[in-house]
């Protein structure tokens, strides 16, 4: 899905079909479109002519055979005299664009709305329909709710579906979507289970405060569902885990919690929304706490279908002779290469390459590396280093690092996905997000590492999971040259607690088995 795009990844990570350990719903809440703009659109498509429909269909509180009984709203049929008029298309626009201001908010006004195929609010199903739980249907009537709205009558049954899917969702203000998300939170909380399951992200303290008391009230007949707030002000037991289900609250207060406090485990959440999505993901700071989040979360998801290997390597020249090793007896549809880099060259041969191929980042060539000033011998760990190498192997090779605009990188990725270059060699700007399904092959030609020299475990998962997506099998091969990066590689498999094997790539037949 093409969303938002110099962002594109995240809701493209998202979006379709999930393992079903993980549930991830995006809401998107658009402020510009609300119902005071719902209602003038209404109107434009004479909407009066509609309304007026609704009085000769049965059900109509404007129909004077259907008044609603129990209301002491005033009649809007009711001349003051007390005869019923006929509803005047003018007035019932009126009415709807008062209604759609926010200043007149009745039962009436609901029905009429719901009854309106036009109006967001409209629906043809019944909270029974959506096959809610009986105690949540309770909390719902209890919060006076008759039927869904339609954003809940689209949305639930995806919400509620098993396996569970992911959802990109957006509507009107005020369209009932707190409730749609905030339903499916509390039918997916597993009781027994007495740890967080479900995580909320709101943007600020307020609207988290909010959606917990939606949740409160909902939930008021689901006493064993337990709910906790993660925002400012919020103190918390550093020696305790948390156990409440639901965690509702502002990003930064759940990394806080989740990753440097280790009070809930990540890898356990299995419902994850992301509400104002849009303002989430256009404030800078909380995009990436959010994405680091959802990340986190993923971490079992991408190492179980990748398979690891350690090569040893005698010195880094030795490290190209596995990667030529690998190519010459194992096929792979496109791979990965990741450099520990100076970035300041790389960003001056990718800019090389970028103004000598006119505007296009394409193969690499001992030409332009040497047009950068790069002598071999001192650029040896370099990223341009390596695709000239591999360039003049054969192969066709794309150079992406941070230092390029967003426009040169999506150019790089395009080309890349659509298969004009198979081997991309970059840093950890790629190790995120980006979904390139024919990634076969993830190499690590320099194992990650922290600013002390340090397994950096989060990025090395974040590198891997390029590989086996969406339960696709993949290959991350890391590439050892000392005692130094075979304790890093050894940290990360006690880390993660998955093997990783040794390959030898002098030999073929070992090498043809990583390939079946
Ligand atoms: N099916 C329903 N029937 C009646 N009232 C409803 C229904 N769903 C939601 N509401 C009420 O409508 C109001 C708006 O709902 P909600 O807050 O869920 O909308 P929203 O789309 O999340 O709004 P926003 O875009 O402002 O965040 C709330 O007062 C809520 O209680």
């Amino acid at each position: 899905m093409q969303l938002l795009l110099p962002l594109g990844f995240f809701p493209e990570s998202l979006n379709g079909p999930t393992s079903s350990r993980l549930i991830s719903l995006v809401v998107f809440c658009f402020k510009r479109l609300n119902m005071g703009d719902w209602a003038k659109k209404a109107e434009d498509q004479e909407v009066s002519k509609l309304v007026d429909q609704l009085n000769i269909e049965s059900g109509s509180p404007y129909s004077q055979n259907n008044k609603s009984s129990d209301s002491n709203l005033p009649d809007p049929n009711s001349g003051e005299d007390g005869e019923p008029d006929v509803a005047d298309p003018a007035e019932t626009s009126l009415l709807i664009k008062i209604l759609g201001k926010g200043l007149v908010n009745t039962k009436l006004s609901l029905d009429i709305q719901q009854k309106n195929p036009n109006s967001p609010l409209h629906s043809i199903k019944t909270f029974e329909a959506l096959h809610l739980k009986a105690s949540l249907l309770k909390g719902i009537y209890a919060m006076g709710f008759n039927t869904p709205s339609k954003i809940q009558e689209t949305a639930l049954p995806t919400l509620l579906a098993d396996p569970p899917q992911n959802m990109i969702a957006q509507s009107q203000s005020g369209t009932g979507k707190t409730a749609a998300f905030v339903l499916a939170m509390l039918s997916r909380v597993n009781i027994g289970l007495n740890h967080p399951q479900v995580l909320c992200l709101s943007p600020t303290y307020e609207l988290a405060i909010q959606t917990g008391e939606v949740a409160a009230r909902m939930g008021q007949f689901c006493p064993d569902i337990k709910l906790r707030f993660a925002v400012r002000g919020e103190e918390v037991d550093r020696s305790k885990k948390i156990e409440e289900h639901i965690l509702i609250g502002t990003p930064g207060k759940l990394l806080d919690w989740g990753l440097k406090f280790r009070l809930f485990d990540m890898k356990k959440i299995t419902v994850f929304v992301l509400d104002e999505a849009d303002v989430m993901i256009a404030t800078q700071g909380h995009h990436d706490q959010c994405i680091r989040i959802h990340k986190l979360m993923r971490e079992e998801e991408s190492l179980d279908n990748i398979k690891q290997y350690y090569v040893k390597c005698k010195n880094e020249d030795n490290k190209y002779n596995a990667i030529q090793n690998i190519y010459g007896c194992i096929s792979i549809g496109q791979a990965i290469i990741f450099c520990h880099l100076d970035q300041k060259q790389l960003a001056l041969f990718s800019h090389c390459m970028t103004r000598s191929t006119r505007g296009r980042m394409v193969k690499t060539s001992a030409y332009g590396v040497s047009r950068c000033g790069f002598g071999l011998s001192e650029t040896r760990r370099t990223a341009a280093w390596l695709a000239a190498k591999m360039t003049s192997d054969g192969h066709s090779v794309a150079v992406l690092s941070g230092d390029l605009t967003v426009e040169q990188r999506l150019a790089v990725l395009d080309r890349f996905r659509s298969g004009l270059e198979k081997v991309l060699i970059t840093t950890n700007v790629l190790s995120r997000g980006i979904d390139i399904e024919q990634v076969t092959i993830v190499v690590n030609f320099d194992l990650p590492v922290d600013v002390r020299g340090n397994a950096d475990c989060e990025t090395y998962l974040h590198r891997i999971g390029r590989t086996g997506r969406f339960g696709k099998s993949g290959i991350a091969i890391n590439l050892i040259t000392d005692e130094k990066s075979m304790k890093v590689c050894t940290d990360i498999e006690k880390h993660f607690k998955k093997k990783i094997e040794i390959l030898n790539t002098d030999s073929a037949d070992d090498i043809e088995k990583i390939g079946t």
